[in-house]
């Protein structure tokens, strides 16, 4: 466990309730942190995967999907979906940044190696 792991620590005179609720949104955010982290860590496995196979970095048609699914989960759940729409947009995008700079990358060691495909 990280020292960042804690919650933030809050003057004593703030509202015992609003110190709790910024405890629990400090733990939120925590959870966030890791979960982006292990995402990442997923889709850079994607990415050379991708380059490896000569595939696109980006796939659209799987993106409209995920979206539909989000969207659908955010309904469900009383999150605005517009935001979860930009929130994943945002994500993938990033995402598909990285595999681009991967797929750069493989070719390279691939060029330098004499390996073809
Ligand atoms: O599923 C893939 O093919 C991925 O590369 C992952 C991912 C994502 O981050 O969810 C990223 C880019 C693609 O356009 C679609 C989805």
């Amino acid at each position: 466990m990280s020292p960042h792991d804690r919650p933030l620590r809050e003057p004593a005179d703030i509202p015992a309730e609003l110190a709790q609720a910024r405890r629990t949104i400090d733990n939120i955010d925590a959870a966030l942190v890791h979960l982006l982290a292990e995402r990442f860590a997923c889709t850079k496995r994607v990415g050379v995967l991708k380059a490896e196979k000569n595939l696109p970095p980006a796939d659209p048609e799987r993106e409209a999907r995920q979206i539909t699914r989000l969207r659908g989960l955010a309904d469900d759940s009383g999150l605005d979906p517009v935001f979860a729409e930009k929130f994943l947009r945002f994500i993938v995008d990033e995402v598909i940044r990285h595999h681009e700079a991967i797929a750069v990358e493989v070719r390279g060691d691939e060029a330098n190696s004499g390996e073809t495909k």
